[in-house]
């Protein structure tokens, strides 16, 4: 099993291929346009869950089968067909030009896996068990979404309304001392506790003792 590299990557209104239009492509083409990608998808046949996403005009779909100029300017692909010699054909054909490619049911040959999303405004967490166990994945995301409430939305929205401010009126010392003191679970608390006057305020407090 390779040890994969995560990073989080900006796909809006940039191409990805999706080959096939089963369950296990309307749940990669829900993701990636929750990311704002460009869909394509090229397959013979649409569950209509799937179709109904092209009707919405937020994906485009080829009706035919996978041929080799269908991967274009595609930025990421994916194979999600039940044919294990498309999905060999896709993979190699990606590899060939230079395209990142995952491949359903066969990790051997995708160069990326997709991991299980929790989201809770700007807090992002991406969870993978390196292909061991998707389900754990699932499971570990679940537990996330019970640890971290709509609380944390509010919190990192309030912090980023925060950064310009301690970047150009703190010293670099001192705006360790301010994000110490906002993240020290007091300014969380109080916004868990819907008291998001009384959070902002202790990080002003806190911002104007620290200001010379
Ligand atoms: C996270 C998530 C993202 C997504 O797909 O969007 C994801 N699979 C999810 C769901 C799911 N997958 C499967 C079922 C049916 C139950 C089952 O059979 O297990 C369910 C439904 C469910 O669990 O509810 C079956 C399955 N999946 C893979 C194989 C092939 C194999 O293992 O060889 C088989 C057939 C196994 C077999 O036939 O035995 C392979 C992969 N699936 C991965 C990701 C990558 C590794 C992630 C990691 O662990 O790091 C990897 C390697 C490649 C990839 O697809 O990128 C998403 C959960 C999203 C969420 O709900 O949060
Ligand atoms: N659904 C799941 O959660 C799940 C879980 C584990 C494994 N799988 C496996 O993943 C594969 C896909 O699952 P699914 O439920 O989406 O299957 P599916 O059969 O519903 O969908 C496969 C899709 O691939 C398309 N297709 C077939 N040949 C093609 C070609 N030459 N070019 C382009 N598209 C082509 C078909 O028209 C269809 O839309 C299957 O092998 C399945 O066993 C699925």
């Amino acid at each position: 099993m390779p040890h994969y590299y995560p990073l989080f990557m900006d796909l809006e209104a940039r191409p990805v291929l999706v080959v096939g239009g089963g369950l296990v492509a309307l749940r990669k083409v829900q993701t990636l346009l929750a990311h704002e990608a460009l869909v394509y998808i090229v397959s013979p046949k649409l569950i209509p869950e799937l179709r109904a996403l092209i009707d919405e005009k937020t994906c485009f779909w080829t009706e035919k089968e996978y041929s080799t100029e269908d991967i274009q300017e595609a930025i990421l692909v994916f194979s999600c067909t039940e044919k294990e010699d498309v999905n060999a054909q896709v993979s190699s054909d990606a590899i060939a030009h230079h395209r990142p490619v995952n491949v359903v049911d066969d990790p051997e040959k995708c160069s990326f896996i997709v991991p299980s999303i929790m989201e809770q405004g700007d807090l992002k967490i991406a969870v993978s068990t390196g292909g061991s166990s998707p389900i754990v994945a699932r499971q570990v995301r679940a537990e996330l979404e019970n640890l971290y409430g709509h609380e944390m939305a509010e919190y990192l929205n309030l912090l980023k309304t925060w950064r310009t401010k301690a970047k150009s009126g703190l010293s670099p010392e001192k705006r360790n001392i301010f994000w110490n003191r906002a993240t020290d679970g007091e300014v969380r608390e109080l916004i868990k506790a819907q008291r998001l006057t009384e959070a902002e305020g202790v990080v002003e407090t806190c911002f104007l003792s620290l200001l010379d």
